[in-house]
Parts: C-alpha cells; structure tokens; sequence
C-alpha cells in the first residue's frame, strides 16, 4: 500500500514587512503611494521538512509556539503553496484546521455543512444522507438554522469536527483541536479520534500536549523555528510508560 501521506524536501517562506519607524503620515501616504522606506524581510517558516505516514499510522507534530506546525499542516490540506518540495497525499484528505476554513460566516449551520462536504469532494445527494449525523454528532439542533457568524468560536469547531468526522476521512489533519470547546465535547472528538483509528485512519496531530500525542500516535516529528530536530518512534514501555525513541 502507498503511504498516506509524503511530505518531501518541503520549505515555505513568508514575507515579513517591518514599517513600525514610519510616522503616520508616511503610512497614510503610502497607501496611494508605493512606499519606499518598507523593509522586506524574506522569513523561513519551514526548511527542507521530509516524512511519511504510513496508511494507518498517526504521526504527532510536536513544538514550540512559531515552529512551523501549522503552517505545515496548511500545506498538507492543500491550503498553503510550499515555496519548494512537495506533498503526496493517497485518500480523502479532511483538514480540521483554522476555525472558519472551509465556511461562510453569511450561510447558516446547516448550509455551511453542504459547502464544507462539497470541498471535500462529496456531491449534495451524498451529503444529504450523512447530515442528519453531522448535526447530532455536533450537538448543534438548535442553532443549525442560524447563520454561522452568530457561532461562539466552540460551536464552530463542534460543527467543523461534526462534518471532518462524519465523512470518513482517510487521513485527518488536527489542529490543536482541543484548544476550543467544552471538556465532553472534547472527550467526545478524542473517543471518536480513537475508534477511527482503529478502523485504519491516518492521523496527523498537532498538539502541545504530550500527554495527547502519546496516547494517538506512533510517530513524531519535533520542529523548532522550522527544522526537524528531532523524529522517531513512539513505543509502549511494560510499565504502560510511553518512550520516545529517536531515529539515527
Ligand atoms: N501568513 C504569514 N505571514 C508571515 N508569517 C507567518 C504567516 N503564517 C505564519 N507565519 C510565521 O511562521 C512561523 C510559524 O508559524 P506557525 O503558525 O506555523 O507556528 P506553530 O508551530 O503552529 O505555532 P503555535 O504552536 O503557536 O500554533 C511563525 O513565526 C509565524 O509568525
């Protein structure tokens, strides 16, 4: 079987502007005009970043904050260009990513689930016969009719991880998917997480919770300020204790 997913050689740069010399003037000026005095800084957020996940396998991406995890993942869904390298992705991707990626504030709940399934590649009939779970599973009834930019920021990640689960995902990509949301909601996603994968799906967990990490994945890639420092396996001790043990 192909892995689920490659990432290969893959780097992504920003540009950082520092104008904060510029009196007011200026930078009202410089809104007619190009203005001259803006230094440019080309900023490498991820350097010749490689792995593979194995179809099945959950790959924990660990860092600290700015390291690059998230702009990584963005790559992987396909959301951000890398500058060079590539991602090879075999199966449904379903990113559970930024809160807001993939809906539109103006639409209701219920609609935001058609436009959300449809970049996922499913067709409205499709989705039809699945939304009755998604709304269920997302705890949203009452204010499915209700337009998404009225949504607490937790409703909106329960309505996200409703639709990215229920569509059976090959691989998912979570994002610190515990930062939003109420403790059984988010015992919930973490339960449904689990028995995904024992049904074969691949993950790709970014957290900062080590705690979180050791329980879902088998692999992780450590990255600080863009490099990998560090990858390799996550094993069970007999004392149910977790190691990580470093490639060579
Ligand atoms: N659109 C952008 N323009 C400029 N710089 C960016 C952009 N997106 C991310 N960065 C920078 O790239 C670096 C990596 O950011 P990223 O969000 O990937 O880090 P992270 O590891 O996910 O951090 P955190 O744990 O805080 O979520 C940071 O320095 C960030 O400021």
């Amino acid at each position: 079987m192909p892995p689920a997913i490659i990432v290969e050689h893959v780097s992504k740069e920003f540009i950082l502007r520092h104008n904060r010399a510029m009196g007011l003037k200026t930078r009202f000026l410089g809104l007619f005009h190009k203005n001259k005095r803006e230094k440019r800084e080309h900023f490498l957020a991820l350097d010749d970043v490689s792995f593979t996940v194995e179809q099945g396998e959950a790959l924990g991406l660990l860092g600290h904050n700015g390291s690059g995890k998230s702009t990584l993942l963005q790559i992987i869904a396909g959301i951000l260009q890398p500058n060079k390298g590539r991602v090879i992705a075999n199966g449904r991707v379903a990113p559970l990513i930024q809160l807001g990626v993939g809906f539109n504030p103006e639409l209701t709940g219920y609609e935001n689930i058609f436009l959300n399934a449809s970049l996922y590649g499913f067709l409205n009939k499709d989705t039809r016969k699945r939304v009755k779970d998604i709304i269920e599973f997302s705890e949203l009834e009452h204010f499915i009719d209700t337009p998404l930019k009225n949504y607490s920021s937790g409703m909106q990640m329960r309505l996200g991880f409703a639709v990215a689960v229920n569509l059976q995902p090959d691989i998912l990509l979570a994002d610190e998917i515990l930062a939003v949301g109420d403790q059984a909601f988010q015992d919930k996603c973490l339960d449904k997480i689990a028995e995904m994968r024992k049904n074969g799906m691949s993950l790709i967990l970014v957290s900062h919770s080590q705690d979180q990490v050791e329980k879902f994945c088998n692999y992780y890639v450590r990255l600080d300020r863009g490099i990998t420092v560090d990858q390799g396996q996550i094993m069970e001790k007999e004392t149910e204790k977790m190691i990580f043990v470093r490639d060579e």
